[in-house]
């Protein structure tokens, strides 16, 4: 069995393997005939990236990694929303010592994907704010439902974007483009963020998207696997190496910014906002 490493081994059929880890906040299904692997985040109601949902996209990673997967489908099982970025929960009034560990591992899972030897897509069936656009970024392809929205909004909550989800952006849509987007906080809808080379396809339901995330991935059945790593490894090496060589300095000033009784006003006054929105 290729994947033989991974944890508890849940369905069986139609050619897809699945399985999960316990707290079930990602689910994985490997597809037996192409070998690719689709990490699904599922955790109600936005997906939002709070410790435990990051140690478990992380070690999912690690997983895929060793078992040599073929190619990653990155996409959501709530359907309208990607994910809706960090959990500020973990950053509104919080528990230092949680705090340090929950940015070390959104630094840890970031490095994975971002420098996973295999294929990657990103599926963006929903909205995709600040972390979740980090994700998307980080994959190689993104193919976007309709009526969505993604950017890096950090400036609008009256937070700074790390420098690495700065550099996420830049190597995808460049300095110009990023510059703008970011000092604005902008979200862009799926045709503007298509038109910007944001993303690379636009689908109107779940199965086109996969089909076409699926046919991505076949582009590369034909190309020698070590030679696609090394050439990606190379080709983000700068980007991985700056934010490894900052990270004790990243996550110093994450714990120091974060805990800033005017960030913590900020944060708390954006909560409140998006409770009232739910309620109205
Ligand atoms: C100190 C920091 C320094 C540096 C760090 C910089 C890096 C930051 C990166 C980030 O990712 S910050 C997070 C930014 N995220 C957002 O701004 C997204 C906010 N959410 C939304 O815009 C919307 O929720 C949505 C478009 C994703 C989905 O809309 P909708 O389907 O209408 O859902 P609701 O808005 O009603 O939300 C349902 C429920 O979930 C809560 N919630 C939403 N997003 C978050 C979140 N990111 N963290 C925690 N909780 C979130 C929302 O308050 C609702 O809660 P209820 O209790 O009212 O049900």
């Amino acid at each position: 069995m290729a994947l033989r490493n991974l944890s508890k081994l849940k369905i069986h059929k139609f050619g897809i393997r699945q399985f999960s880890k316990e707290a079930n906040l990602v689910s994985v299904a490997v597809n037996d005939k192409t070998g690719v692997a689709t990490l699904n985040l599922q955790r109600p109601p936005v997906n939002s990236l709070n410790l435990e949902i990051l140690s478990e996209i992380s070690s999912t990673l690690t997983d895929l990694e060793k078992n040599k997967t073929r190619g990653l489908i990155l996409t959501s099982k709530n359907e309208g929303i990607f994910s809706a970025g960090l959990d500020i929960m973990e950053m509104y009034k919080p528990d230092v010592e949680r705090m340090k560990k929950f940015w070390t591992t959104l630094q840890d899972t970031w490095i994975k994907l971002y420098s996973c030897s295999f294929p990657s897509v990103a599926l963006i069936n929903g909205h995709a704010p600040a972390g979740g656009c980090l994700l998307a970024l980080s994959c190689e392809y993104r193919v976007m439902f309709k009526n969505c929205t993604i950017g890096l909004n950090e400036t609008q909550l009256g937070i700074v974007a790390p420098q690495w989800f700065i550099s996420s952006m830049r190597n995808v849509i460049g300095q110009r483009q990023t510059e703008s987007a970011l000092t604005q906080g902008r979200m862009f809808k799926t045709e503007e963020a298509l038109s910007i080379g944001m993303i690379d396809e636009v689908v109107e339901n779940n199965e086109e998207g996969v089909a076409r995330a699926a046919a991505f991935l076949k582009r590369f059945e034909r190309i020698p696997p070590m030679a696609r790593a090394m050439t990606k490894k190379y080709i983000r090496k700068e980007t991985i190496e700056n934010m490894v060589k900052n990270r004790e300095e990243d996550l110093k000033n994450f714990v120091t910014y974060g805990t800033q009784p005017a960030v913590q006003e900020y944060l708390g006054a954006y909560l409140q906002s998006l409770k009232k929105k739910s309620k109205a």
